[in-house]
């Protein structure tokens, strides 16, 4: 008994080995779902009606907003049908009474239904026909109600500080809440059928009442074991997904591994390919368990179900049988009302089946709501302090900055300043926090202790998006637009419009212009691999597009702005980079100040002035001649470094770079 009316728990799902090998246990890196356990085992048919009204306006709303005439009509053509259905019933009524209650002939009776057969038939065209309006406008709805969610997220998802999409618990809930829009759309469908079977129980239910009070409560009694059968299968469905979810996801992961380009060549080189998928196929078969027991598990209940139903209806027709031959009941009507029951009790079943998935579905459209309440929390502000055109220069003091998830600081109370005009270069160790400075200059993240001043004044007070105009970034994981070449360099500033010969000097300073040569669309060709006809570059022709963007972006200003420019070279063969430092620092101009981060020491030689970093603080600082004169960590890694290109014999880092501040006024002109 507990089997079918016990709570439905969570089991926990029996690992395959290959699991185990592979990942070490069960893969859990999105805990987010299981935020749905409590709901999941709550799935009761009281918590479902509880929370009944409160979803309904949530998509209501989002259905007005969307099309409030849309609505209008799925309502009016509800109710119309719920109307029909109650009309259809006493027609029908109406012919039983003539086909049995009547009296005269039998062509006399025949006659007789003639109205009532019509009456039922014309019923019939009105409902269909409304029927398909109601389709038709849900249909509108849908689409609508699912962009308008989608378009909600990804604004949401877009305008939130760097910080949040850093933090692990934020980005859990951006992934869930990817599936809410398409929630939304379900449950409208959802809802029109609920409200549908809501209005047509009622019609029935009245009809019913009319014909034999006793009728209504036994129409529950069939309904009820479906209703819960139902239930109960949704349940454990429910369940079974969120307990296997990082099993399906850990299945979806080494399929996608086996289909990656990334990993194309070690799945081939080193037979990973049919490693991957004998464990794969063993996964699958503790998936495909978990598929049988659900099955089996859904037919016992159904069955269970059914039978109840059927002794229900059992007892239904023998209270009638003994209703008509006590007299309290005529023919006609026990016929009306054997119809009635079987369409009443099939549509109670449907309602508390829609109920149910309105219910299963609204867990989504709550973490998308719960998803936009949070990035309302943690939106960069609108609004501010303007930037002055002319800052002279950018300054930070005593800055302190540790991610969320971090104990230690990755920057620690660290002082520097950047004038315009000038080219700073920023060295250090792997992660002694250089790109985090660069986050901080730019304004993608904000200062926890200490200030960041854009000229006068604190970055806290000015508008933000106007500090995002002042800044160019080129980073060494930069974005590969899949768009046209032309696209990918107008994307510095895309505001600006540009015809292709206005991105012709971009193409040039960068070196870019070989690059496009080999296009066979010259800036029009799409650098997309995953797109039929597209072209794939290099990972150093890229890295020329990159340096083209960021001209664009330069070009495109005049008011003092910062060039951030993090290993960017990374990718270029020593001759390219070479060349890549030479105009990078050519940038630099009077409005403009370079802040330059890379580990290729040759690069950083020339600059101005050079920072030190080191476990987030600053450990040295000064221009090359000053730092190499301390002998301290600047030194050493430059001895290294040059000692390494010195045992090649090629590409020493002396001499081989001009200095920039002779040539920077002479490129920018
Ligand atoms: N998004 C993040 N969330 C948490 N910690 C981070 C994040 N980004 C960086 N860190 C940590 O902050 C510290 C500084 O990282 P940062 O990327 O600034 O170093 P880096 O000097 O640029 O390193 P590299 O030379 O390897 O690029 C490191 O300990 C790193 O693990």
């Amino acid at each position: 008994m507990k089997r079918f009316f016990g709570r439905v728990r969570m089991a926990e799902p029996k690992i395959s080995d290959a699991e185990r090998e592979l990942f070490g246990g069960p893969l859990r890196y999105d805990r987010g779902w299981s935020q749905h356990e409590h709901a999941t085992l709550d799935l009761t048919m009281r918590s479902a009606l509880r929370s009944m009204p409160s979803l309904i306006g949530v998509t209501l709303r989002m259905a007005w907003h969307a099309d409030r005439r849309a609505l209008i009509a799925v309502a009016i053509s509800e109710v119309g049908q719920g109307i029909a259905a109650a009309v259809g019933l006493l027609a029908v009524n109406a012919v039983m009474h003539a086909l049995l209650g009547g009296t005269g002939t039998a062509t006399e009776r025949l006659h007789a239904l003639l109205p009532g057969l019509f009456a039922a038939a014309a019923v019939a065209v009105v409902n269909s026909a409304l029927a398909a309006w109601s389709t038709s406008r849900a249909g509108r709805l849908e689409p609508l109600v699912e962009r308008i969610a989608t378009t909600q997220y990804l604004a949401a998802a877009a305008s939130v500080e760097l910080e949040a999409i850093d933090d692990p618990d934020f980005r859990r809930l951006i992934d869930i809440a990817q599936y809410g829009p398409a929630s939304a759309r379900r449950m409208i469908g959802a809802c029109v059928a609920a409200l549908n079977g809501v209005i047509s129980l009622i019609t029935t239910a009245s009809v019913l009442t009319v014909l034999h009070p006793a009728l209504l409560p036994m129409l529950i009694l069939i309904a009820a074991p479906r209703g819960w059968g139902a239930m109960r299968v949704a349940q454990e469905r429910y369940v079974s997904r969120i307990g296997w979810i990082e099993h399906v996801r850990a299945s979806r992961l080494i399929g996608n591994l086996l289909t990656e380009r990334t990993a194309a060549q070690e799945v081939r080189i080193h037979a990973v390919g049919a490693f991957l998928l004998g464990r794969y196929r063993r996964m699958a078969e503790s998936a495909e368990s978990e598929q049988e027991r659900l099955a089996t598990s859904k037919a016992l209940t159904e069955w269970v179900a059914a039978a109840l139903s059927g002794l229900a209806m059992a007892a239904t027709y023998g209270t009638m049988f003994w209703l008509i031959t006590h007299g309290h009941m005529s023919l006609a009507v026990a016929g009306t009302a054997v119809i009635a029951v079987r369409t009443g009790s099939a549509g109670l079943g449907a309602l508390v089946m829609n109920v149910n998935q309105l219910h299963e579905e609204s867990l989504y459209v709550r973490d998308h709501g719960r998803f936009l309440t949070q990035a309302a929390e943690r939106v960069i502000p609108e609004g501010g302090a303007p930037v002055p055109e002319r800052i002279e220069q950018v300054v930070l003091d005593r800055v302190t900055y540790r991610y969320p998830d971090r104990d230690t600081p990755a920057l620690n109370e660290v002082t520097l300043s950047l004038p315009m005009g000038s080219v700073t270069a920023v060295v250090g160790e792997n992660g002694s926090g250089k790109s985090t400075l660069m986050k901080l200059l730019s304004g993608l993240l904000l200062p926890q202790e200490g200030t960041l001043r854009w000229g006068g004044a604190d970055i806290e007070d000015l508008d933000r998006s106007q500090v995002f105009d002042r800044v160019c970034l080129l980073t060494q994981d930069f974005q590969r637009w899949p768009v046209t070449a032309a696209m990918n360099i107008r994307l510095g500033r895309p505001a600006h419009s540009a015809a292709p010969h206005d991105l012709q000097p971009s193409v040039e300073y960068a070196g870019a212009g070989p690059v496009i040569a080999k296009l066979p669309d010259g800036l029009q060709s799409l650098l997309a691999r995953m797109f039929r006809g597209a072209i794939e570059l290099s990972g150093g022709e890229w890295q020329k597009m990159g340096l083209a963007r960021t001209h664009w972006r330069s070009a495109t200003s005049r008011a003092d702005s910062v060039l951030i420019v993090d290993e960017p070279t990374s990718a270029l063969d020593p001759e390219a980079e070479i060349e890549a430092f030479d105009r990078i620092r050519g940038l630099a101009a009077p409005h403009r100040a370079v802040i330059l981060v890379t580990h290729r020491m040759s690069g950083v030689r020339h600059a101005d002035r050079i920072y030190v970093l080191h476990h987030g603080r600053l450990a040295e600082q000064g221009s090359h001649d000053e730092l190499m004169a301390a002998g301290g960590r600047y030194a050493a890694m430059f001895t290294a470094q040059a000692a390494q290109y010195a045992q090649y014999g090629q590409y020493a880092p002396t001499g081989s770079i001009p200095n920039p501040a002779a040539r920077s006024s002479e490129r920018q002109g």
